[in-house]
């Protein structure tokens, strides 16, 4: 079943064409990767799929009901972590998730329950100062708890690990790998190791519509070729295969990259490498990588 679908939207500031045409759809129970160059569309896709903003034209369904621009029926599926979240500092996370449970309206014991489940699930349970005091990681992982006290169907992460240091963003990724039973999970960013790290599906969003979307091996396999690796024992073996074999870039002063080359090309490179009686340390095809991917799509 898909738990969000987005059928034919567009949408423009003035004269400005953000999403032209947008179509994709959300498999429920997966984690669904939105990537985009800045000023893309990500943010206004989520704000529209949220009712905060108005769609031109098109349609856009949350677990099979429309989503309508003012209203907030859809958001009782939806829990929201905005890429920065905010808080009362002066509270504790148990007393703000209490506070958040009483404004949605659950019941007391509900709230109590499920705050100290969330809290425990964040890595939040045994933390008893003031939010203030928190670290833009642990903000985070408290927003995460907070977009998911009301059992949400959808999870919408807006960048939730850009400002993150490596150890704060491998938290979130865990949480968000942990929730996947429960939950489907959209989530927006620039860093493309943390999709390749946790997602289902990737969409690149480019030029108003969904330039490539499928499974991570599968966008893989589209790519032409990226290419292959040579390693030198040494300075002039490095310069005279470079001088000899053209189209190589100096990653160190032994080693050299032959991007976008074949199987077929490397292995015309390891016959002159033979013929010439030369020894290399290695030489190898290289693996294609998300980055790899998503440029050849963005500079086409
Ligand atoms: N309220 C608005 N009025 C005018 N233009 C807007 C408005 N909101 C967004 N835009 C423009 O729409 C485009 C898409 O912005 P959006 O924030 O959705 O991109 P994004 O993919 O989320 O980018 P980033 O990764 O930088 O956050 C940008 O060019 C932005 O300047």
């Amino acid at each position: 079943m898909d738990m969000l679908r987005v059928s034919h939207v567009s949408k423009s500031f003035g004269s400005h064409v953000v999403l032209d045409d947008l179509n994709f759809a959300v498999k429920e129970h997966t984690i669904y990767g939105f990537i985009g160059q800045n000023g893309a569309g990500k943010t206004t896709t989520m704000k529209m799929i949220l009712g905060l903003l108005k769609i031109d034209q098109g349609e856009i369904e949350v677990n099979g009901q429309k989503v309508t621009y003012g209203q907030n029926k859809t958001n009782q599926f939806i829990g929201y972590l905005p890429d920065v979240p905010e808080f009362y500092g002066y509270m504790t996370p148990m007393e703000y998730l209490k506070l958040c449970g009483e404004i949605s309206g659950m019941s007391s014991l509900d709230i109590q329950k499920k705050a100290s489940e969330l809290l425990e699930l964040v890595g939040l349970k045994e933390t008893h100062t003031r939010i203030q005091g928190f670290s833009r990681g642990m903000k985070q992982r408290l927003g995460i708890a907070q977009a998911l006290l009301n059992s949400p169907r959808l999870l919408i992460c807006d960048e939730p690990t850009s400002a993150l240091d490596p150890v704060g963003r491998k938290e979130i990724l865990d949480i968000l790998l942990s929730i996947k039973n429960q939950t489907t999970v959209i989530f927006s960013t620039h860093i493309l190791s943390d999709v390749e790290r946790i997602c289902d599906e990737i969409a690149l969003l480019h030029h108003g519509k969904i330039a490539m979307e499928g499974k991570l091996e599968d966008l893989k396999k589209l790519q032409r070729s990226n290419g292959f690796e040579i390693e030198c024992y040494n300075l002039q073996d490095a310069d005279y295969l470079a001088n000899q074999i053209a189209g190589s870039q100096r990653l160190s002063s032994t080693k050299l990259y032959y991007p976008q080359k074949t199987k077929e090309e490397m292995t015309q490179t390891m016959l002159f490498i033979v013929n010439h009686q030369m020894t290399i340390q290695k030489i190898e095809m290289c693996e294609p990588t998300l980055e790899n991917v998503f440029m050849e799509v963005i500079e086409k």
